[in-house]
């Protein structure tokens, strides 16, 4: 079944067009990001997609609704964790999960939701007393706590540790197994390859691909580039579509190991980069 379904999407802000005629469909279960520069597009589509944003044009279903038409049923079903993190409050981090709790009707259990995002140590602590990345955690708890069906994480892990952003990924991956869609809009790369099915990348409110991380832009069969030390400490390096052959060639020449050998292709976000035309 598909979870989300966009065909022609379309929102000007005066003359400025954000979202200029998108098509989008996302499968139920999977992970797919959203990928683009500041102010492509991105926030304002999957605002669309909440039900937060009424859209000039275009058909949009999500979950099967149209979410212009939202009710509390269809809300009830989906989880946000929205660009920018709500007021600090007087609540510590417990009551405050528990209070979202209670607006689901099936809820997960509050600890348990804690201590996934990695706040159980700071359970009874109120929100103000928060770090930047401890309070986007929070938010990602009040995301999930009712047993989304679709997922939505704008930018989640931005001022995360790295430690904090693997676990994340491991809650991501989880949920993810459990069936649960998500939809992410990220700026970190190799957050989207670790953890997205699919990703589209969008520039000036338009879809310039939709591909798996590792196929996208032809990235899986790009040149190679073989590097090794050569005598003395120059670094021989040779671009090449047929590494193996290349490295069995060196390996003969060296009697066996080579050393300092590297094997790269280009990143994703090298080929994000060349799509959106920044530095190559
Ligand atoms: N409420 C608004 N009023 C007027 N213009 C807006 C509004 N919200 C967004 N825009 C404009 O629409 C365009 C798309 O913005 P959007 O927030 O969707 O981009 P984004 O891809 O999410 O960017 P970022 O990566 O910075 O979050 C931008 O040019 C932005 O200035």
């Amino acid at each position: 079944m598909t979870a989300v379904e966009v065909r022609d999407l379309r929102k000007s802000y005066g003359a400025n067009k954000a979202v200029d005629g998108i098509d989008l469909d996302i499968a139920q279960g999977e992970v797919f990001a959203l990928l683009g520069p500041n102010g492509a597009g991105k926030s304002t589509t999957v605002e669309i997609l909440e039900g937060h944003r009424r859209r000039d044009s275009g058909e949009v279903r999500v979950l099967g609704c149209d979410p212009g038409r939202a009710t509390r049923e269809w809300r009830s079903r989906l989880g946000i964790v929205p660009q920018t993190s709500g007021d600090s409050s007087e609540l510590t981090v417990r009551e405050m999960v528990r209070h979202f709790a209670g607006y689901h009707p099936e809820p997960s259990d509050p600890e348990a939701v804690i201590h996934a995002v990695g706040l159980s140590e700071k359970a009874g602590v109120r929100l103000g007393r928060l770090s930047g990345g401890q309070r986007r955690r929070v938010d990602v708890a009040l995301g999930i706590i009712g047993r989304p069906e679709l997922l939505f994480l704008d930018e989640p892990t931005t001022g995360f540790d790295p430690e904090a952003r693997r676990r994340f990924w491991k809650l991501i991956e989880d949920l993810s197994h459990g069936g649960t869609t998500i939809l992410l809009t990220t700026h970190y790369l190799d957050e989207a390859e670790a953890l997205a099915d699919r990703v589209a990348v969008i520039a000036r409110g338009r879809i310039l691909e939709v591909n798996t991380p590792g196929e996208l832009g032809g990235r899986s069969a790009a040149t190679a580039r073989v590097g090794w030390l050569d005598s003395g400490s120059e670094r021989g390096v040779i671009e090449t579509d047929t590494p193996t052959q290349v490295i069995a060639e060196l390996s003969e020449r060296f009697g066996g190991e080579i050393p300092e050998l590297t094997v790269t292709r280009p990143s994703l976000e090298d080929m994000y980069l060349s799509m959106i035309g920044g530095p190559a």
